[in-house]
């Protein structure tokens, strides 16, 4: 299923990136017109549970900002916090201090395919969430065949979803949001139940969609740094912090820098 059009969004805040110390990545807030994703300084804590109330700190002053059109990563170790802040960023979770902005409409994909279909096939599940938007006949079928087109799909149109594989279901989701001219895919870890050739496919069908609309920007949740080459930029974290955001060329050297320091460790 996909979320559509989440509405919580702050004030335009924006930010030139200033220079950075070599491990960590600073972003500041100031303002851009061309930023479809941004967060400033955001905190966000939980509260273990009731009887021993001190919050928990999950996220740590972490800011980011992302040009639109572009397909970006959000790297980092299991539990560091990654979907915690691409769940703020949608709005599915509040942050404890600092600010939001995402372009709007926005769709959040799940990581489980099968709790992306809702509808029994292929084109009535992508034209599920046309209904609010008035549309003619022939506007839904070229709105559903575009989507379908975009992400590779095109002959699926009549297939029962029922007989997808899970990065077919994967590509139906994104489809349904790029129907709903849908301008931000906020996208959580979508390859991790994903055969080689599905993750591949649901990869290259959203660079796709990028590539074939300027007007759509991606965020897509991963701990697979081969990933990485789709991408035009990328967001590291650990434990909680951003300690790096820059482009796909700068990411990766960072990556071949940290372990290659590893490497070391472990051999000394
Ligand atoms: N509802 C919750 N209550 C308490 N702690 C939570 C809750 N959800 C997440 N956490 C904790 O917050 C931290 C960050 O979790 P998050 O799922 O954002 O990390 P992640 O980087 O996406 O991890 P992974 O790559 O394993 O999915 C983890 O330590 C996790 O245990």
């Amino acid at each position: 299923m996909n979320i559509s059009s989440l509405t919580r969004y702050s004030n335009l805040l924006v930010v030139p990136l200033y220079s950075t110390p070599p491990t960590t990545t600073t972003v500041r807030c100031s303002s851009a017109n061309n930023i479809a994703i941004e967060g400033c300084n955001l905190n966000f804590s939980f509260v273990a549970n009731q009887a021993n109330a001190v919050p928990v700190p999950i996220l740590k002053d972490c800011s980011l900002r992302i040009p639109s059109g572009q397909f970006w990563m959000l790297l980092g170790p299991n539990g560091c916090g990654k979907s915690t802040l691409l769940k703020i960023l949608a709005g599915l979770l509040n942050p404890t201090s600092g600010t939001v902005f995402v372009n709007e409409p926005k769709s959040f994909v799940f990581q489980n395919p099968d709790h992306q279909v809702v509808m029994p096939t292929v084109d009535s599940d992508v034209a599920f969430g046309l209904g609010k938007f008035n549309l003619t006949n022939d506007e839904v079928i070229s709105r559903v065949s575009n989507a379908l087109h975009a992400v590779g799909l095109s002959d699926y149109m009549k297939r029962s979803v029922q007989t997808l594989s899970g990065g077919q279901k994967q590509r139906v989701a994104i489809a349904g949001a790029l129907a709903e001219a849908c301008k931000v895919l906020l996208l959580d870890e979508l390859t991790t139940f994903l055969d080689e050739t599905d993750q591949v496919a649901v990869l290259k069908a959203v660079r796709n969609s990028l590539d074939t609309s300027a007007e759509v920007t991606a965020l897509w949740v991963t701990h697979r740094l081969e990933e990485l080459e789709y991408a035009d930029g990328a967001i590291y974290m650990e434990d909680g912090k951003v300690v790096m955001h820059g482009d796909a060329a700068s990411m990766r050297s960072f990556i071949e820098d940290k372990q290659s320091v590893y490497i070391k460790q472990i051999n000394s």
